[in-house]
């Protein structure tokens, strides 16, 4: 499929950008010619059947992988020259639990603070689990939690982070209706604070300054 899906911007705006893109997993050739540009204060949620391409594509925009041709730019530059710059700037949440599961929830995220060299205090950490109805559970190993409270725990880092560009592969998978409603909030927060969010999702996202893009 082709596709052209496009945010108006202002000067100062950040702005992600896929030129071209074509996709190649086996034998299958997944998207051809699709031509994304999202800019600060927007969210493209991209939607789309089991199998079509949406993680493939999250993955092109993350760098993790390369496009067959084309090429994904990070404010005119392109990702491939300085990947490193490009990843400060970005959260990327896949399909499979990012944490460390023999270590508690707290130290979670203590190490990727540390990993990502962002500055978070104890009383910082704990406010952003407490924030996502884990508190009393701070001090539990991860692997001891469900699966919608480790999906909580990654909220929290989301909030702890400080990336501009959050990349997320079905974060609403496992949560209850208030988790939803939690996340969907701070979605919010972060585009109206000039963040950018690429999402997928199989439901509705009801989210201001949401384009759909269908694959
Ligand atoms: N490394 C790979 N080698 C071969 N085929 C692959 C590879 N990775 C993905 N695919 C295939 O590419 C297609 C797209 O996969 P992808 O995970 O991007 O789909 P999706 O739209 O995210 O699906 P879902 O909604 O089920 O998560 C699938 O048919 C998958 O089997």
């Amino acid at each position: 499929m082709t596709a052209n899906i496009s945010t108006t911007s202002s000067k100062n705006d950040l702005v992600l950008e896929g030129r071209g893109l074509r996709c190649v997993r086996g034998e299958r050739q997944l998207f051809t010619d699709l031509n994304i540009r999202i800019t600060s204060g927007n969210c493209l949620h991209v939607r789309g059947e089991n199998g079509v391409g949406k993680t493939s594509l999250l993955r092109l925009l993350t760098g993790l992988s390369k496009p067959e041709s084309g090429e994904v730019f990070w404010c005119d530059h392109s990702i491939a020259i300085d990947p490193a710059t490009y990843h400060r700037e970005l959260l990327f949440l896949g399909h499979r639990d990012a944490l460390k599961e023999d270590l508690t929830a707290l130290e979670n995220l203590q190490m990727y603070a540390a990993l990502d060299d962002v500055a978070l205090s104890q009383e910082q950490a704990l406010a952003a689990l407490w924030r996502f109805g884990l508190r009393g559970r701070e001090n539990l190993s991860v692997n001891c939690l469900s699966a919608g409270q480790k999906r909580r725990v990654l909220m929290a880092r989301m909030l702890t982070r400080q990336a501009k560009l959050w990349i997320l592969d079905e974060p609403f998978n496992a949560l209850d209706i208030e988790a939803v409603h939690e996340l969907r909030n701070l979605i919010i927060e972060h585009i109206a604070s000039g963040g950018l969010v690429v999402l997928t999702s199989h439901q509705e996202v009801h989210i201001p300054n949401v384009q759909v893009l269908e694959l």
